[in-house]
């Protein structure tokens, strides 16, 4: 019989979708609540965007406005949120109050909240891209709120959606948004032209982009604030490595379910390298070998309990980054006691060997694809 407590490979329950982007999505940041706009919001938008210096610098929008057409709008965001094809926020100055949940959901504003912009991210599952656009009404303008909103939407959607790159256009005679992208770690990729409905014609933009790689990383989660210091470490080893970089040390664990599963963890919004997929694990601790290191990372991360002899070394990933070597032993695991538990924020999902290849992992995984799936 099966000691109580002891779970062999069993699968936590709809771990992802918890965290799955859908139309009840709302985010927060500093200062602002970017919810989906409800029927309420139609007067403020129509008044803020129906104004010539706003309505110029967006492409698909006619001047002047017709209000008809800002209710058509709000009708039609929630079903492209729900079909995961496009989120459009209504950005509510929330004079730093914190959102009562009823709120966030996409109810109407309470008194003292202001709307004051948009916010829109158009998603491509298939060329695993997505557009950002915004715009500020003009009272609003120079407060910093198009670079406050557009970092939170950009840090969400890499950590929550299957992307690999956002792209942005901006007018060529918009300098003002086009610092707010290059501030918030945007690229400009070169220049194009797009039609501009209001102007009645093909205008020039400059085409920006941004990948996991350009975007400083801003703690959002109490488990991003509580997260250990970034790497470079160099008191796992006190050696220096290639080119002087240090070489960090960190254990990884590949859990194997009963029907023969992997266990991925998306890395949380918040840390660098937001969404990507990887095995469970951590740095190693002064003193520590790495078995020990995994076992009290496990323990941390998900709440379980392994015996380090159920770890068997299959391979190790030793890959340099920009500004560490990485030096990971992998193993793999097929026992442990304990309820899998996301504690630090993370998505779990159990993926079979011949779907690993297809989630997107940090470089220095892709050479550990290959060896798991043949073990598998
Ligand atoms: N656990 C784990 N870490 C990995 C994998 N692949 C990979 O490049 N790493 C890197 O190894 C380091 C793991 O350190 P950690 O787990 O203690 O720290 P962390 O997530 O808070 O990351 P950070 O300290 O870099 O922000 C991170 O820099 C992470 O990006 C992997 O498959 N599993």
């Amino acid at each position: 019989m099966r000691p109580a407590g002891l779970m062999i490979g069993t699968a936590p329950p709809r771990l992802r979708e918890q965290t799955r982007p859908g139309a009840d999505t709302a985010l927060r940041s500093p200062r602002f609540l970017m919810r989906l706009p409800d029927p309420a919001d139609a007067a403020d938008l129509h008044r803020l965007v129906n104004d010539w210096g706003v309505v110029r610098m967006l492409s698909r929008l006619p001047f002047p406005y017709p209000r008809s057409l800002t209710d058509d709008w709000i009708a039609s965001v929630g079903a492209q949120a729900a079909g995961r094809t496009a989120w459009h926020f209504v950005i509510i100055d929330t004079a730093g109050r914190p959102t009562r949940p009823s709120i966030a959901g996409g109810a109407t504003r309470v008194a003292g909240e202001t709307l004051v912009g948009c916010i829109g991210l158009q998603f491509d599952a298939a060329s695993r891209h997505a557009t950002l656009g915004y715009w500020i009404g003009r009272p609003f303008w120079g407060s910093g709120i198009a670079a406050e909103a557009a970092a939170r939407v950009t840090q969400w959607a890499f950590a929550h959606l299957e992307i690999d790159r956002i792209g942005a256009a901006v007018a060529l005679d918009n300098p003002a948004s086009a610092a707010v992208l290059r501030r918030i770690g945007f690229v400009e990729r070169g220049t194009g032209t797009q039609m501009f409905l209001a102007r009645g014609g093909e205008h020039p933009v400059t085409l920006f982009e941004a990948r996991r790689d350009t975007l400083p990383v801003t703690p959002r989660t109490p488990h991003a604030q509580s997260a250990k210091p970034s790497a470079p470490r160099d008191e796992t080893t006190g050696q220096p490595g290639p080119a002087g970089k240090p070489i960090v040390l960190v254990a990884a664990a590949a859990l194997i379910d009963a029907d023969n599963r992997v266990l991925l963890a998306r890395r949380p919004e918040g840390k660098r390298m937001a969404g990507l997929w990887e095995f469970p694990g951590g740095k190693l601790e002064p003193g520590e070998t790495p078995e020990a290191a995994l076992a009290r990372e496990l323990r941390e991360e998900l709440g379980i309990e392994i015996a380090q002899s159920c770890l068997a070394p299959i391979g190790f990933a030793s890959h340099g980054y920009d500004d560490f070597h990485l030096l990971m032993p992998l193993f793999i695991c097929r026992r442990w006691t304990g309820r899998l538990t996301p504690r630090e924020g993370q998505t779990l999902e159990w993926v079979e060997g011949a779907r690993l290849a297809t989630y997107a992992m940090p470089d220095a995984d892709k050479p550990l694809v290959p060896l798991l799936r043949d073990l598998l």
